[in-house]
């Protein structure tokens, strides 16, 4: 699996140019991009990125990859970064890490997502895989029946549990974003109408950012055992739900 993330990370890397502004994913995918990048950069490539959390911030310190902030430059060429789950509209679960805010906002500035995954993560439709959403934890109790009125409202439901820290001395605690808020994950087995759930759920007030990535990303590259399939978005790059 590791190796196929690999492949998948290599194969977007032979879409950057010099001089190209990048985004920087979170994950394990993305982390491969920026591990082969930093070779490249090693190499004499000139780059400068913008890293979608604290983790990768580390990570491409550490590759040697050059870094800024979007309050520095205008805009990206292209943001590479993974996902939980892609759909056949290129429509994404992301937010497995707790980035999805700094991701979310990353991809917006970009001109081209370029998804890189396994082929696991490819799926017919959307929501096997928890749907975080990302939420300020003054009112929670509200927020949450919000969320569950706009579940309704798109005809799913689920079990809803705040996220929990694993590993280190945070084992067990509630787990906290790098914008130091709370992370709810959301089990609701098949989302019928991606775009209209995003919408809803963004206009919920304390509700900060959802996992559900709309008309986001430009093109995916997923890794199997037969090869390497890019998907093209078949409509114009749209709504930033
Ligand atoms: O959205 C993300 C982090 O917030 C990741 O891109 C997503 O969870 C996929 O991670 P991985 O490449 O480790 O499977």
């Amino acid at each position: 699996m590791d190796q196929l993330k690999r492949q998948a990370a290599a194969r977007a890397l032979e879409e950057v140019r010099d001089g190209m502004q990048l985004g920087l994913g979170t994950g394990s995918t993305a982390k491969h991009f920026v591990e082969l990048l930093g070779e490249r950069v090693a190499a004499g490539l000139k780059v400068i990125g913008v890293p979608t959390s604290e983790a990768t911030r580390a990570d491409a310190e550490r590759c040697g990859v050059p870094l800024t902030t979007l309050d520095e430059i205008d805009h990206l060429d292209i943001t590479v970064d993974g996902a939980d789950e892609i759909d056949p509209d290129l429509n994404l679960i992301k937010g497995g890490g707790g980035a999805l805010l700094r991701e979310k906002i990353v991809a917006a500035a970009s001109d081209r997502m370029i998804v890189i995954a396994d082929d696991s993560k490819w799926v017919p439709a959307l929501g096997k895989f928890p749907l975080p959403v990302e939420v300020i934890p003054f009112g929670l109790g509200a927020t949450r029946r919000a969320i569950e009125k706009a579940f309704a409202a798109c005809g799913v439901s689920g079990q809803m549990a705040v996220r929990k820290a694993k590993g280190g001395d945070k084992d067990g605690h509630v787990f906290v974003t790098d914008g130091g808020h709370w992370i709810v994950d959301a089990q609701l087995g098949r989302i019928v109408d991606p775009p209209a759930l995003a919408k809803a759920l963004s206009a919920i007030p304390g509700v900060v950012e959802h996992g559900l990535f709309i008309g986001l990303a430009s093109s995916a590259v997923l890794a199997g055992g037969e090869g390497i399939r890019v998907i093209e978005r078949r409509k114009p790059k749209g709504d930033h739900e």
